[in-house]
C-alpha cells in the first residue's frame, strides 16, 4: 500500500480521501527540514501548502518519493529541476482556491482604500476618530493588474462589477482575451502610470522578481494603492516603504513577504500600510477544494497512474492510464533495447506510432521510450526524470504519428540517428496487453523482450544454431526463448535468446569465436 505524508495543516478530508482510496497517510506537520529529512524515506508521496520547503536537500533523503502534490498554486517553495532530476512528479491544483485568493485581494483593496485596520484599531480604543479617516472610492478608479491568469481575470471581473477601469500588463495575455476580459491591455510603464490601485497576480519568477523596483514605484502615480497576494519577492520591501514613508505610495497591502513567516520587517507599523499572514487561500471553500483536490491526485497516481496538474510531466488521466500501461511497458522495452545496443553512438530519436497507438496521447509513450534508453546510464531514471536527461545529453527528440494502415494493428516504433546511420526497432501489443518485438533494424523477428537475452548478429549458414546450442549447453547455460530473423537466406541473421541467470564473459567469448559470428552481447530487460 503506498503511502503519503502531509506535511503542512491541511483540511482533515485529505486524509479521510487517501485512507478511503487505500492509501496509507501519515500527518506531522511543523517538521523542521531535519527532522522531515529523516523520515521522507519512507514515504511515496508528500502532500504540503507553502511551509514545507522540499529542497534538493530533502529530496535527496527522499528515496522512496514518486509524487508531490501542492494543496495550493504556488510551487515555489519546491525545487522542481532537483525533483525532476529524481523523477518525482510534481502537481498542483491551480483552481482551488483562485476566487478565494482573488476575494482576498478585493479585501485589501477596500481596507486600504478605507483604512479599515487603523480605524477599527483605534475606534476599539475608545477614541471615536470620525475625523481622522477619509477614504477613497474604487467606483471609476483604474485598477492595475499585473498578471492576468486565473487569479489576476477574476479580480478583473470583481473589479469591473465594481465599475472600476482595468488595465492590465501581462506578456502572455492576447488581445482577444483583453478584449473577452473587458480589459485594456497595456505595458508595464503605461499600467504605472495609469492606475490608481495596482495589484499583483504572477508567479516569482526571473522576470516577475522586483517587478514594483524602486525605479517602477517611481513612476507610478502619486497616491497609488498597491496590493500584493501573489509572492514575496515582487514587490522591493525596502523601497516600498521609503515611498509610504515619502507619501508617494498612499497605502499597500502585502499578503505574502519576501521572507515568511515575516516575524519582523521595516513596513511593520508604517502608516498605511497592512498585511495579513499569507492568507490568501485561508477560506473554507478553497481549503477543502485544494484537500480534496491534491489528495484525489496523488491517489490516482500513487494507485493507477492517473498524472493531473502535473508541472515536470504531461498529463495522463485516470481513464487513460490504463489504455497506456501496455504501451508504455513496450515503449520502455524498445527504448532499453536501442539503449543497450547503440548506446553513445545515439544522437536523436524518433518514435513513431501508428493504428491504435496512434489514438493515444503519446507523451507518455515517448517518456517511456526515453527513460528505457536512458536507463542504459542510471537505474534511477523514470519516465519523469527521463526527457530531462536526454535534453542535457543532446538528444533529439522527435514524436510521429501515422494515420496510416500498417501490417499490425498497433505499433511503435523507435528509430535512432547513429553515426552508422538510422537503427530501427518496432514492437506490437498482443491482445492489447503482451508486448512484442516485431522489428530488430529492419529484420522481422517476434520476440518478448523479458530478463536475460543474448543478443547475436551473424551470417546465415547451416550448423550455426546447433553449434550454438552445445557451447551454451557446454556452460550449462539454460536457453528459456528463441528468436530468429534473417535479412535473406545466406545474409545477416539475428538471434535473440532468452537465458536462464547471466551467461558469463567465458562463454561471450566462446560464442564470438562461432565461425560467422559478428556481434555478440548481453541484455538485460525488467
Ligand atoms: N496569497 C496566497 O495565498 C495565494 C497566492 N497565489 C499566487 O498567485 C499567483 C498567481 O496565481 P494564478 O493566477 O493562479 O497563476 P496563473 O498562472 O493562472 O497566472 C499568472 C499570470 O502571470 C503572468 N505572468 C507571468 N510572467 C509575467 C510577467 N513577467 N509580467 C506579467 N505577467 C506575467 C502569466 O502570463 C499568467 O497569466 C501565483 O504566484 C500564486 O502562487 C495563489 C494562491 C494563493
Ligand atoms: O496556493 C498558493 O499559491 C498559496 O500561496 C497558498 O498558500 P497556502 O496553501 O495558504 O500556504
Amino acid at each position: 500500500m503506498p503511502k503519503v505524508l502531509i506535511s503542512d495543516k491541511m483540511d482533515p478530508r485529505a486524509a479521510a480521501i487517501f485512507r478511503e482510496r487505500g492509501v496509507e497517510v501519515d500527518e506531522i506537520t511543523g517538521k523542521t527540514p531535519d527532522e522531515l529529512k529523516a523520515i521522507i524515506g519512507q514515504y511515496d508521496g508528500l502532500a504540503i501548502r507553502s511551509s514545507t520547503k522540499v529542497t534538493k536537500d530533502i529530496l535527496d533523503h527522499a528515496t522512496n518519493l514518486k509524487v508531490i502534490g501542492r494543496a495550493g498554486i504556488g510551487v515555489d517553495n519546491v525545487d522542481i529541476p532537483a525533483a525532476s532530476s529524481k523523477g518525482v512528479i510534481v502537481m498542483n491544483t491551480p483552481f482551488g482556491n483562485s476566487i478565494t485568493t482573488a476575494e482576498h485581494a478585493i479585501a485589501l483593496m477596500f481596507a486600504l482604500a478605507r483604512q479599515l485596520p487603523e480605524a477599527n484599531a483605534q475606534t476599539q480604543q475608545g477614541l471615536w476618530p470620525k475625523n481622522g479617516f477619509m477614504g477613497v472610492e474604487v467606483t471609476g478608479k483604474t485598477l492595475g493588474l499585473i498578471g492576468a491568469g486565473n487569479i489576476g481575470s477574476i479580480v478583473a471581473s470583481r473589479a469591473l462589477g465594481l465599475k472600476m477601469k482595468v488595465v492590465a500588463f501581462d506578456p502572455f495575455l492576447t488581445p482577444e482575451r483583453a478584449v473577452e476580459m473587458g480589459v485594456e491591455k497595456a505595458d508595464l510603464d503605461t499600467l504605472l502610470a495609469k492606475a490608481d490601485f495596482i495589484t499583483l497576480h504572477t508567479p516569482l519568477t526571473d522576470q516577475t522578481r522586483n517587478i514594483l523596483s524602486k525605479e517602477n514605484l517611481a513612476k507610478t502615480k502619486k497616491g497609488v494603492r498597491i496590493i500584493n497576494c501573489a509572492r514575496g519577492g515582487l514587490i522591493d520591501e525596502a523601497a516600498l516603504k521609503e515611498a509610504l514613508d515619502s507619501g508617494h505610495v498612499a497605502g499597500a497591502a502585502l499578503d505574502v513577504f519576501v521572507t515568511e513567516p515575516a516575524k519582523e520587517s521595516p513596513l511593520f507599523g508604517t502608516p498605511n500600510f497592512i498585511c495579513t499572514p499569507h492568507l490568501g487561500a485561508s477560506t473554507d471553500e478553497a481549503q477543502v477544494n485544494v484537500a480534496l483536490q491534491v489528495a484525489e491526485q496523488l491517489s490516482d497516481y500513487l494507485l493507477d497512474g492517473g498524472i493531473t496538474n502535473a508541472l515536470n510531466v504531461p498529463s495522463l488521466s485516470a481513464e487513460e492510464a490504463p489504455k497506456l500501461k501496455p504501451y508504455m511497458a513496450l515503449a520502455e522495452e524498445l527504448g532499453s533495447l536501442v539503449g543497450q545496443l547503440e548506446g553513445d553512438r545515439i544522437q536523436s530519436v524518433s518514435v513513431e506510432v501508428e493504428g491504435h497507438a496512434a489514438e493515444l496521447n503519446q507523451k507518455p509513450i515517448t517518456a517511456a521510450v526515453l527513460a528505457g534508453l536512458m536507463r542504459v546510464y542510471s537505474d534511477t531514471v523514470n519516465m519523469v526524470n527521463a526527457p530531462f536527461l536526454a535534453k542535457e545529453r543532446g538528444l533529439d527528440v522527435r514524436e510521429v504519428r501515422h494515420d496510416r494502415e500498417g501490417d499490425y494493428q498497433t505499433l511503435v516504433r523507435v528509430t535512432v540517428k547513429t553515426e552508422g546511420g538510422d537503427k530501427s526497432v518496432a514492437g506490437t501489443l498482443f491482445g492489447n496487453a503482451q508486448a512484442r518485438l516485431v522489428e530488430l533494424f529492419g529484420i522481422k523477428v517476434e520476440a518478448d523482450l523479458a530478463g536475460h537475452m543474448l543478443y547475436i548478429v551473424n551470417q546465415d549458414a547451416p550448423g550455426f544454431i546447433g553449434r550454438l546450442g552445445s557451447t551454451l549447453g557446454e556452460a550449462n547455460v539454460n536457453i528459456g526463448t528463441f528468436h530468429l530473423g534473417r535479412r535473406n537466406q545466406g545474409g545477416e541473421a539475428v538471434l535473440l535468446l532468452s537465458v536462464d541467470g547471466v551467461v558469463n564473459e567465458t562463454v561471450l567469448n566462446d560464442i564470438c569465436k562461432l565461425a560467422g559470428v559478428k556481434t555478440v552481447k548481453l541484455l538485460r530487460f525488467a
